[in-house]
């Protein structure tokens, strides 16, 4: 599991405001991030990466922590083990395809780097220079490029947005080729909703910093859970269960929780989320 909690101020188009999220994401899921444009996406990615530090969060990826600024633990982002790929595949340009992926491995002849290039169809591109390939070609370099470091955590920042439809469904499609051989968590973010749900295990979708849904991806945008914030009125424990009460704009939730999963105190803000399923 890689549990994800990070609180700043950004400064949106129309004034400062809080980015609050948190999440959990399945070890080798697939999730979608999507929102409009300055909503937080690349931020989220950026926290993730250890390139931009909230003033409060926590990153722990199974028993590691990446971050948690109460114990002042913050991992330099090369020693986070993230792949990252951005919009421009960001390639050394006087390196071959092959050199590229390779560095990448860190040993010449991990064994990974032929199966990657076969997997992406690049094997008789592999002595080319970057500037002689396709703007689908440099982005399938890019992708196999940051799994070869064989990364915990793949993060993909609208690898595919630049390129026509047809090139995108292809390198779609190789995204999950490439996420089923490797399971690596992975989270892509797009402006295309379609483009998400045909890949994505589930779907983040992010609103001016907060989130404001996260659902699966059949069922995005009918039934998926709605996020609500509140505030912790009280806690009750007993019998190694804690019974918290949350004030809702309309309702007010009482849950049961087990103490040890306790993190909230009287009066905090919360976010709320009711899985339709659970109801
Ligand atoms: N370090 C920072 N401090 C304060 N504000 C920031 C910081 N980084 C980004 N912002 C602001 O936060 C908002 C969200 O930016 P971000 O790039 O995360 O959005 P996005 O959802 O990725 O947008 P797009 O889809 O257009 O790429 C923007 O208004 C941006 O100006």
């Amino acid at each position: 599991m890689l549990q994800l909690r990070a609180r700043m101020m950004l400064h949106f188009a129309n004034g400062p405001a809080p980015l609050h999220v948190e999440v959990e994401l399945k070890t080798g899921s697939l999730t979608g991030l999507f929102g409009p444009s300055g909503a937080g996406k690349t931020t989220l990615l950026r926290i993730l990466a250890g390139l931009t530090k909230p003033e409060q969060g926590l990153i722990q990826i199974e028993n590691q922590l990446w971050l948690d600024t109460e114990k002042r633990i913050d991992l330099p982002t090369q020693q986070r083990k993230v792949g990252m790929v951005f919009q421009d595949a960001a390639l050394f340009p006087n390196m071959t395809v092959r050199q590229n992926v390779q560095y990448a491995a860190q040993n010449r002849r991990d064994p990974i780097v032929d199966e990657l290039l076969e997997l992406v169809g690049l094997t008789s591109l592999a002595d080319r220079k970057p500037a002689t390939l396709s703007g689908g070609q440099r982005q399938r370099v890019a992708l196999i490029r940051a799994l070869a470091r064989r990364p915990q955590v793949l993060l993909l920042d609208e690898p595919f947005s630049a390129l026509d439809r047809n090139t995108r469904d292809h390198l779609l499609a190789e995204l999950v080729n490439l996420h089923r051989r490797f399971g690596t968590t992975t989270v892509l973010v797009s402006h295309q909703l379609d483009e998400i749900q045909r890949v994505a295990d589930q779907v983040i979708e992010l609103k001016q910093g907060q989130l404001y849904s996260v659902g699966k991806t059949n069922r995005f945008s009918s039934v998926s859970s709605k996020y609500v914030s509140g505030n912790v009125t009280s806690i009750r424990v007993e019998a190694g269960r804690a019974q918290v009460q949350v004030r809702l704009d309309a309702a007010i939730l009482a849950v049961e929780i087990p103490v040890d999963a306790l993190k909230w105190r009287v009066g905090d803000a919360v976010s709320v989320a009711i899985d339709p399923d659970s109801l």
